[in-house]
């Protein structure tokens, strides 16, 4: 397996957060593909979204992914629906070991709250719109992940170091 440890999961689960810290932590490149989307594209997620669409996106997330494939210790969060195309869940797969990080509805709703930075979620009702999303979504991360981690009641230092533990094992560091 790729000395890479990848973050799938929904919006607001820490995969930025929690990723960044395991990278710290580990002396390891960290990579969010989402910020190479944003780079490349130099406009950001929701101005990228009212402009082009999710579709457009949605392409441009599978081209960032696709170029990661050169990477080894390196910690590499995604974006939330970057399981929805079956070829993105292969890339992932083929990356490292792929952790899928949760939290409760209610704690993710919480911690999505604090801005308005994902477009997804600017409906008429977003915690209906998280609920849904996240029924759509549950079976695509646990069958892309080998790993779990529910961040509901941890730090973001506890559950880095929860990933950690389980990634020394998995590779026998
Ligand atoms: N374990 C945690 N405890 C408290 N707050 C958290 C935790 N994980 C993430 N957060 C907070 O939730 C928000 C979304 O986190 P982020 O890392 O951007 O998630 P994602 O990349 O999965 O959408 C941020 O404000 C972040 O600080
Ligand atoms: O779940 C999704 O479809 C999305 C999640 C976002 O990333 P985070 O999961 O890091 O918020 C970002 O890629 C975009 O707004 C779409
Ligand atoms: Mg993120």
């Amino acid at each position: 397996m790729r000395n890479n440890i990848v973050f799938i999961g929904f919006m607001g689960s820490g995969k930025t957060s929690v990723g960044r810290l395991v990278a710290q932590r580990l002396g390891f490149q960290f990579v969010d593909t989402d910020a190479v989307v944003v780079e490349r594209a130099g406009m950001q997620i929701s101005e990228i979204f009212a402009r082009h669409g999710e579709p457009w996106f949605r392409d441009h997330e599978t081209s960032a992914l696709s170029s990661l494939s050169i990477l080894n210790r390196s910690v590499i969060s995604t974006g939330g629906g970057i399981v929805l195309r079956p070829q993105n869940r292969a890339l992932l797969q083929e990356l490292g070991f792929v952790v899928w990080l949760t939290a409760s509805e209610d704690v993710i709703f919480e911690r999505v709250s604090r801005n308005k930075k994902r477009p997804l979620l600017q409906t008429a009702d977003p915690r209906r719109t998280v609920h849904e999303l996240l029924e759509q979504r549950h079976d695509l991360y646990q069958g892309t992940a080998q790993f779990t981690v529910n961040s509901t009641e941890l730090s973001h230092e506890a559950a880095a170091e929860a990933v950690i533990a389980k990634a020394r094992k998995a590779f026998s560091w």
